[in-house]
Order: structure tokens, then C-alpha cells, then sequence
């Protein structure tokens, strides 16, 4: 009989596919190539700062949050406002609703501008989120690898690459055990825009 070991270097939770929904193309390469035009030139780019420990970090992508009346969005403890839908976002807002039956108020929208924008290892959990939060994810432009890994046992990992026009639904218990990130690339990188359409609950 072999040692016994707490730790086994050999076991890995493997990822749970029904946490996802994934549609390649679900926007046209036209459809894509338009809206990343309009949001590239008209979305109220902001460069915002973010709490690390007891420091204060510029946040390495910008970022603009479009919604309605009830989603009100506070990003890193900083009340932002909220740009009113546009015709555009509201439509896909609707057709993304329509075709997979879920429900969103605002969306949060990211520039990487190149190589050396990224989102760091974080869950999307909060309690304005609700338990079980869907979040349906577009994405424009530069394809990145989109990697997950198991929040309490990092070696698990997942990683799939988003590409333009593709759509990523992440759902059930996923915020809950598994995190996500865009990590920086070594390898020169033109402009990703990703929109998150999310559901704030009203407190
Ligand atoms: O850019 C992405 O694909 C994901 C962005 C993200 O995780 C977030 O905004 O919470
Ligand atoms: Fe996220």
C-alpha cells in the first residue's frame, strides 16, 4: 500500500460544463465588427482606481457601465454612474433575453487596449448580484483566453479562448467555486472590448 497523503498531487476537480452556455457565432462577423466600431468611438471610456489591500491600483483596462433606472452600479466601492442603454446595447440586451430566457438591467463593458491589459483572479459575488447570478459575456475584437481555476484548489484549471462575436454565458454555482481571469500576453495584442450583461437586484 502506498503512502497515504492528504494532498494528491494527482487529483483535479475536473470543470463542470453545465456552468456554461457558449455560442461562437452568435453575432455576425459584420454584427461584431459594427458594434465594436460604435463602442470603441462613443463608450464613455474610464480608467478606474481599485483597492488592493491597503494600496490604491490604477485598474489595467477601462471600463463603462450602461443600464437602466433599477441597476445602478458601484464599482470598487465608487458609485459610478450609470450611462443610459443605447439603442444598440439595449437590442442585444433583448435578443440575448429573448433567446436563452434570462433576464439583465445593466452591462458592464471592458477595453483591454493591448497585451498588457488583463483582469486579475476574481469572482463576480456579491450580494447585489444575488445567489445564483447569470452573467451572459460578448465578446469583440482581439480573441484572449478567457481561464478559470478552482477557488480552493488552484490547479484546477480551465481556459477557453473568447473569439469575436462569440457569446459566454456563466451561470449556476460558478461565481461560487471557481474564478476567472484575462491574464496579460507576452505576445503583442490589438484592442478587446467584452460586455457583461448582468441583473442588479434592488436592495
Ligand atoms: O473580459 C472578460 O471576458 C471578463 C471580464 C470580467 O470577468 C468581469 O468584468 O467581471
Ligand atoms: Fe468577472
Amino acid at each position: 500500500m502506498g503512502q497515504l497523503s492528504l494532498f494528491d498531487a494527482e487529483e483535479f476537480y475536473e470543470f463542470p460544463k453545465d456552468l456554461l452556455e457558449y455560442r461562437e457565432n452568435f453575432l455576425s462577423s459584420k454584427e461584431a465588427d459594427e458594434l465594436k466600431d460604435i463602442l470603441l468611438k462613443t463608450a464613455p471610456w474610464e480608467q478606474r482606481t481599485q483597492k488592493m489591500y491597503d494600496k490604491t491600483v490604477v485598474t489595467p483596462r477601462l471600463t463603462a457601465w450602461y443600464g437602466g433606472n433599477d441597476s445602478s452600479y458601484d464599482l470598487d466601492g465608487n458609485v459610478s454612474g450609470t450611462n443610459p442603454w443605447t439603442p444598440e446595447l439595449y437590442a442585444l440586451k433583448e435578443r440575448i433575453e429573448k433567446e436563452f430566457g434570462y433576464k439583465f438591467n445593466g452591462v458592464l463593458l471592458n477595453l483591454y487596449r493591448d497585451n498588457n491589459d488583463s483582469v486579475a483572479w476574481h469572482r463576480d459575488k456579491e450580494s447585489r448580484y444575488g445567489k445564483c447570478p447569470v452573467i451572459a459575456s460578448i465578446s469583440l475584437g482581439q480573441t484572449r483566453n478567457f481561464d478559470f481555476r478552482k477557488k480552493d484548489h488552484h490547479q484546477s484549471k480551465y481556459s477557453l479562448p473568447l473569439p469575436h462575436g462569440s457569446l459566454l454565458i456563466m451561470k449556476g454555482d460558478l461565481q461560487e467555486n471557481w474564478e476567472h481571469r484575462i491574464a496579460k500576453s507576452i505576445i503583442a495584442m490589438k484592442e478587446r472590448i467584452n460586455l457583461t450583461f448582468r441583473l442588479i437586484l434592488n436592495r
